[in-house]
């Protein structure tokens, strides 16, 4: 398919083109990336929005459970739903989290969904950019909610937190009463803490947990670009598909007063700001390291200091001043 082809496809909703799309974004081959240009400018002006919504959790916590219930639910209200993962730890493990085994079943076969495993990139640079760029080519494609999600590994959760619009922290029921070694920043970046498994015996835990973390919550700062109240800790259970509904129901109520307030469109034009940043530093160190002389420079220096041999500020300094800078 010619890329115009592609983006007329993508734009008219063709789960086939947007995968297609996503691919040639993934492409580290230069033919490759002027085409994904192309792509990703018609997708722009097709000026569409959908509602970002960042999903993180540890392994076990149930997101699969979860994205799956979540994802029926709003499909069944009539929206076009796009899961996209975040795990820059799959190169390691030899292929994506979602590839190996059938994750989300029910909802992939849904023709108002899309889902899409992580790519095996190692560095955190590659998957940020492939992933900003899948999210605006969902967008394009006519989904209405692109859910993106991480394990939480690293600073999987900050990249995360920092494309969506609305960030969840799923937990699990703890065990004692201790907070479950959620990190403050982390605690600090939610929107929304989502304690997963409230059903059956675990509920009482989850409820528990769920008090624990409003009142952790209740002592962060009140941050302006939300209401009272919020960020909020609530209790589901994506087995029993229980209290989903109100946590879509506080998703967009925080979404709409955001909007009214000017909040949601400030933040997407300092993403927006934040992308262009991010892709010039990239691209000027990719040009940079284009140059043999230069990458051996890199290199030397590297050893360097790393057998102590140079401090780190003075040879970086070094570096500089050999390219000019
Ligand atoms: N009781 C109960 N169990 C659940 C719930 N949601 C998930 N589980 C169970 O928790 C386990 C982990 O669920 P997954 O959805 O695979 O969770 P995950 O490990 O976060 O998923 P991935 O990291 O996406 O593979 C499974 O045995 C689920 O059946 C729930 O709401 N209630």
């Amino acid at each position: 398919m010619q890329q115009p082809d592609l983006a007329t496809a993508l734009i008219a909703g063709d789960r086939r083109a947007l995968a297609r799309a996503i691919t040639l974004v993934e492409s580290t081959r230069p033919d490759h990336r002027a085409a994904a240009l192309a792509v990703l400018e018609a997708a722009a002006r097709a000026g569409r929005q959908a509602l970002r919504i960042g999903l993180s959790g540890t392994p076990g916590v149930g997101k699969s459970t979860f994205i799956e219930s979540f994802g029926l639910m709003l499909v069944n209200q009539g929206l076009r739903v796009a899961v996209l993962a975040v795990d820059p730890s799959s190169a390691r493990s030899g292929g994506s989290i979602l590839g190996d085994k059938t994750r989300m079943d029910r909802l992939s076969r849904e023709p108002a969904a899309f889902i899409r495993p992580s790519p095996s990139q190692a560095h955190l640079g590659g998957v940020a950019r492939r992933t900003r760029e899948a999210i605006s080519l969902c967008e394009a494609a006519g989904f209405d909610v692109v859910l993106i999600e991480t394990v939480g590994v690293g600073q999987s959760e900050t990249l995360v937190a920092e494309m969506a619009d609305l960030f969840i922290l799923l937990l699990a029921p703890a065990g004692g009463d201790e907070l479950q070694g959620v990190k403050r920043g982390i605690m600090e970046m939610a929107d929304l803490i989502l304690v997963n498994k409230a059903d059956g015996d675990l509920k009482p835990a989850a409820l528990r947990t769920v008090s624990d973390y409003a009142g952790a919550l209740r002592l962060l700062r009140k941050r302006p670009q939300d209401p009272e109240g919020f960020p909020k800790a609530l209790p589901v259970s994506a087995l029993a598909e229980d209290g989903l509904a109100q946590a879509w129901a506080e998703m967009q109520a925080l979404a709409q007063w955001r909007r009214d307030r000017g909040h949601f469109a400030a933040h997407r034009a300092e993403q927006a700001r934040q992308w262009f940043e991010a892709e010039v530093r990239e691209g000027l160190l990719a040009r940079l390291t284009r140059d043999p002389a230069v990458r051996a420079r890199l290199g030397a220096l590297g050893d360097a200091v790393a057998a102590g041999r140079a401090a780190p500020a003075q040879a970086a300094a070094e570096m500089l001043a050999s390219l000019g800078g």
